[in-house]
């Protein structure tokens, strides 16, 4: 079934012009691999990166066709930017960044459109997995609304989707009017999560090929309405997909998130190095896990060798946010579904998140106001 769903998917991506009108899509060679599952399919065109904007109704055509086929439910389609021959993206990074040189042109960022009514989106991300990346987007846009923000959150994260946990919302987006959804909303702040969009049992080999247009779509299809900033909780690592994903969206800036441990510190720099190269501000690194406030003595301790990442941030001369504590009750309540900054509010750990919000958007400001961005003041009211 699924083969000869892919044979007709290929056929019909005959009838699709190539970019310059030349050819069709499938002879020049743009189709990726098709993967066909549950009567939804997958694949990506590749074109040249700075052309993806112009050829968006092309990635539609091709999108509009494949759903016409019979047994198909659902079309995500990509626009991959073509790789420089001999290009060498997976090359080792080194530890320091570069200086800011001409981006190679595989890494050259297409023109990012900005999202109506949203002000300003936030990135935070990290090297690797499970150093608290979540529970700080979480906080951070709780500590955001505290200080007086519109705020969303779109949790990119489509290995591990935790935002809906973490706001305590579930279900599916209901749509509004026509194809836009409305996000849900929990604690005052409109939530999209891929866990929305992907079924949680979508085998992961399914999940890179849908992200950019799933991600797309929650950028662009959801009504968020008029929104100070939207915080995206981005997948851990800095892989292919978290560079494309940073190419995608149009980013006021990225805050790092990182744990003490020296590993976790190297694999922070890769991230920093990743947003440098597709010319996103860094806004900070947070260390989270920064030493261990004991729930019996109060006391701290610093038992990962806390200070590495604030060391690191003056190394790097990118600014340093704030430290987190490993506490219980960050883990207990981000684990029910009550953040920290909602359920005590006044306490000594909200206080932290509003302090680092504060500095983000202050980071953010700074930014806009920087004559490499050339943007005009902003002011948040
Ligand atoms: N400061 C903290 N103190 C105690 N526990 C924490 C802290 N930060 C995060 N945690 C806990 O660590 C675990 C991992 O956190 P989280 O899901 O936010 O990490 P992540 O980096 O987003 O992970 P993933 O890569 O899986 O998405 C969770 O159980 C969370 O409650």
């Amino acid at each position: 079934m699924n083969e000869s769903i892919k044979s007709a998917v290929m056929e019909r991506l005959r009838q699709i012009k190539g970019p310059d009108l030349e050819g069709d899509i499938v002879s020049l060679g743009l189709v990726s691999d098709v993967f066909v599952s549950d009567g939804r399919v997958a694949f990506s065109i590749t074109v040249p990166a700075e052309r993806a904007q112009e050829l968006e109704p092309l990635r539609q055509a091709a999108e509009k066709v494949v759903k016409e086929v019979d047994g198909v439910q659902n079309a995500m389609v990509a626009l991959t930017a073509e790789r420089a021959p001999g290009a060498a993206r997976n090359a080792p990074q080194p530890a320091a960044p570069a200086p800011r040189a001409q981006p190679a042109r595989e890494e050259q960022a297409p023109a990012k459109p900005g999202v109506p009514g949203i002000r300003h989106i936030v990135a935070v991300a990290s090297g690797k997995g499970g150093v608290g990346k979540s529970t700080t987007t979480a906080n951070l846009a709780l500590a955001m609304a505290a200080n007086g923000l519109r705020v969303g959150v779109l949790d990119a994260d489509i290995y591990g989707p935790s935002v809906p946990r973490l706001f305590n919302v579930s279900g599916r987006p209901e749509a509004d009017s026509g194809r836009v959804l409305k996000p849900l909303v929990g604690y005052g702040i409109k939530v999209m999560s891929m866990g929305f969009m992907v079924e949680e049992e979508t085998p992961m080999i399914w999940r890179g090929p849908m992200v950019i247009s799933a991600l797309t779509q929650m950028l662009r299809e959801v009504a968020w309405g008029d929104l100070d900033v939207l915080v995206v909780d981005m997948p851990p690592g800095t892989g292919d997909a978290q560079l494309t994903m940073a190419q995608q969206v149009p980013l006021a800036g990225a805050v790092i998130v990182s744990t003490p441990q020296d590993l976790a510190l190297i694999d922070a720099r890769k991230g920093l190095n990743m947003f440098k190269r597709v010319d996103v501000p860094v806004l900070g690194i947070v260390e989270n896990m920064s030493y261990f406030l004991c729930p019996d003595c109060g006391g701290r301790h610093d038992i990962f060798g806390h200070g590495g990442a604030r060391a690191e941030a003056e190394r790097l001369s990118v600014p340093f946010l704030g430290e987190i504590p490993l506490t219980m009750k960050i883990r207990e309540t981000s684990d029910a579904g009550t953040p920290i900054v909602v359920s005590d509010p006044e306490g000594a750990m909200a206080e932290i998140y509003k302090d680092i919000a504060t500095k983000v958007v202050a980071g953010i400001q700074r930014s806009e106001n920087s004559p490499e961005r050339g943007a005009p003041k902003i002011v948040f009211d």
